[in-house]
């Protein structure tokens, strides 16, 4: 979180780079260099589907096929026409970009799996293409015959000088990519990898997101498809075939999801393995797939997820700086609350919510109950926006919202918690409640400070620097409410929030929740513990089968008999 490298990850890289350096200039055979110069182009092509990929969880299969147009555009422009390496690079980069945009505001809202075939349908429409127009593309031959690098008139031969070209650029593009990692842009990313629903009530645009994400990875592609072409001089359909993307892929995994410095490590890797175990032969193939096997199976989190847990083991946990707390300031929170009108929505024949009418005004704390599946959580789901209401009127602060997307409603002051707690896997504490505020503060560190005091005031300022995975549910369920109030939500959606609480946590909460409502927040509680509720909630709704049959002072719901009858042969929970 817009941290610096540590001292160790500091020196690691210097060394690194310095044997690389030390390699290409005293040991490394002509062939040696031209490896070494293809490590560095997957580099540059893995930097970017580290951020789409990596960061962002959408399994894409065009960064090959971006590397491949990348290629084509250096070639053509290049061989057929004469230009230099001035306009030939960065066109080759700007095309992908221009193809990445439309088709990833085509698919990228697709579901996973819709999304990687979609992605790889586009590769084998771009190798059809290469194929069957000769006149441009030289057809399967390809292209053969492109020129050299051309730099401030200087054409760059092949050997160290192509070496050099190459790895300034991967190591201009890792300082890129890993600031863009690290950066607002890389953390909302990963907001969005484990659950892109939550991430949306958080206010990030998902599919902004990813369509950002997705163009910058074509970029990358476009420029290592590029430097490709000046290394082997030729360009053929081979750059549009599935291979490369499989080295892409292999490349990102083995050296670490998300982290630039994995792929420069897993390319050098993955490049210089078939020359070290040449002498196997056909052996060879065997040994690569066991490889590759023990480092997803031993190191899950790739090489470099490997190394920070050997450097965490010889060197102790870096301390995290501690972060002062500071209060967000209150957004003007809308003086007319949530106002809801005449709300439906059916899911095929079960009408999940059936005519709901309700208000929240700013201070007011409204229970919602109702039997199991009588709509209580399809009605936050339609608030928030992960819903589409059939019909009704929903107004937020005096404006209408009806249908708005979830991100857009969570910018204009709501949040919601869901039943089970979701919070992302594998970040830290602080770090998930932060990004909360992803969507308002641009600055990590004073993200930071406005997350850890609302940890602080749910009582769980000492969780900060521990990790989210493992955490027990009551306290998962104090983080889940600490992003919510780190927002200073106009309006708060509540779904069971006392659930697996003891009686003392729950009180706290209970009080909590006061305090907020007399700050002018408005609060939807949707609970099943009556003992919980009604001593906290002035108006109660009740639900049944989506209809509204009790709608009054919390103190009459047990002596209502709809109620009653709602919930016959079971008793009124206590
Ligand atoms: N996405 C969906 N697709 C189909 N049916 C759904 C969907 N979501 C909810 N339903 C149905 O709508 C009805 C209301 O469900 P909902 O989850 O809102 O009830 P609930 O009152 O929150 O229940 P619980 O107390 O068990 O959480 C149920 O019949 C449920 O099966």
């Amino acid at each position: 979180m817009g941290e610096r490298h540590s001292p160790a990850e500091t020196v690691a890289l210097i060394a690194g780079a310095l044997a690389l350096l030390a390699y290409a200039l005293a040991f490394a055979s002509p062939y040696g260099l031209r490896v070494l110069t293809v490590a560095g182009v997957y580099a540059l092509a893995t930097f970017g589907f580290q951020i789409v990929f990596g960061l962002g969880g959408a399994l894409s299969l065009a960064q090959g096929a971006f590397f491949g147009v990348g290629a084509y555009v250096t070639g053509i422009l290049g061989s057929r026409y004469g230009l230099g390496f001035e306009a030939t690079f960065p066109l080759s980069m700007l095309v992908p970009l221009l193809l990445a945009l439309p088709v990833g505001l085509a698919v990228l809202r697709l579901e996973s799996h819709y999304f990687a075939l979609a992605t790889l349908g586009i590769a084998q429409v771009l190798h059809l293409l290469a194929v069957n127009l000769p006149e441009l593309t030289g057809g399967s031959n390809g292209l053969a015959g492109v020129p050299a690098a051309v730099l401030f008139g200087w054409a760059v031969p092949r050997g160290l000088p192509m070496a050099g070209l190459v790895w300034g650029l991967v190591a201009l593009g890792g300082l890129i990519g890993w600031r863009l990692a690290r950066g607002r842009l890389g953390r909302s990313l990963a907001m969005l990898r484990d659950d892109p629903l939550a991430a949306a009530t958080l206010g990030l645009d998902v599919g902004r997101l990813r369509l950002v994400g997705f163009g910058i990875s074509a970029l990358f592609a476009g420029a290592a498809g590029a430097l490709a072409v000046h290394t082997q001089r030729v360009v053929s359909p081979e750059v549009l075939e599935f291979p490369v993307m499989v080295s892409i892929l292999t490349i990102a995994i083995v050296g670490g999801r998300g982290r630039m410095a994995g792929a420069v490590l897993g390319a050098v890797l993955l490049l210089h393995l078939p020359e070290w175990f040449r002498f196997l032969e056909r052996g060879y193939l065997v040994v690569y797939g066991v490889a590759l096997l023990a480092t997803v199976v031993l190191a899950p989190d790739g090489l470099t997820g490997l190394l920070d847990r050997i450097a965490a083991r010889l060197f102790g946990r870096r301390p995290r700086a501690s972060v002062e707390a500071k209060e967000p300031p209150r957004p003007q929170n809308s003086p007319d609350g949530l106002a809801v009108d005449d709300l439906r929505k059916s899911f095929g024949g079960v009408r999940a919510v059936d005519g709901v009418s309700l208000e929240l005004r700013p201070g007011s704390i409204t229970g919602l109950i109702g039997p199991n599946g009588s709509g209580k959580s399809t009605v936050i789901n339609l608030l928030s926006g992960l819903e589409r209401p059939d019909a009704g009127r929903v107004r937020l602060g005096g404006r209408e919202v009806t249908g708005l997307r979830a991100d857009r409603l969570a910018r204009a002051g709501l949040a919601r918690s869901f039943q089970a707690a979701v919070l992302p896997n594998g970040a830290g504490v602080l770090e998930a409640v932060a990004a909360a505020r992803l969507a308002i503060d641009p600055d990590a560190r004073t993200a930071e400070a406005h997350a850890r005091w609302a940890l602080d005031r749910l009582g769980v300022g000492d969780l900060a620097g521990q990790g989210c995975d493992g955490l027990p549910a009551a306290l998962r369920r104090r983080v889940e409410l600490a992003r919510s109030l780190v927002r200073r939500p106009a309006v708060l959606l509540l779904d069971e929030p006392a659930a697996g609480l003891t009686d003392g946590e729950k009180a706290e909460l209970a009080a909590l929740l006061r305090e907020l409502a007399q700050e002018g927040v408005a609060i939807l509680l949707v609970e099943h513990d009556m003992g919980f509720l009604l001593p906290l909630a002035g108006r109660v709704l009740c639900l049944d089968r989506g209809r509204v049959i009790y709608d009054g002072p919390a103190g009459g719901v047990r002596r209502d008999s709809a109620v009653a009858a709602a919930y016959l042969g079971r008793a009124v929970p206590a």
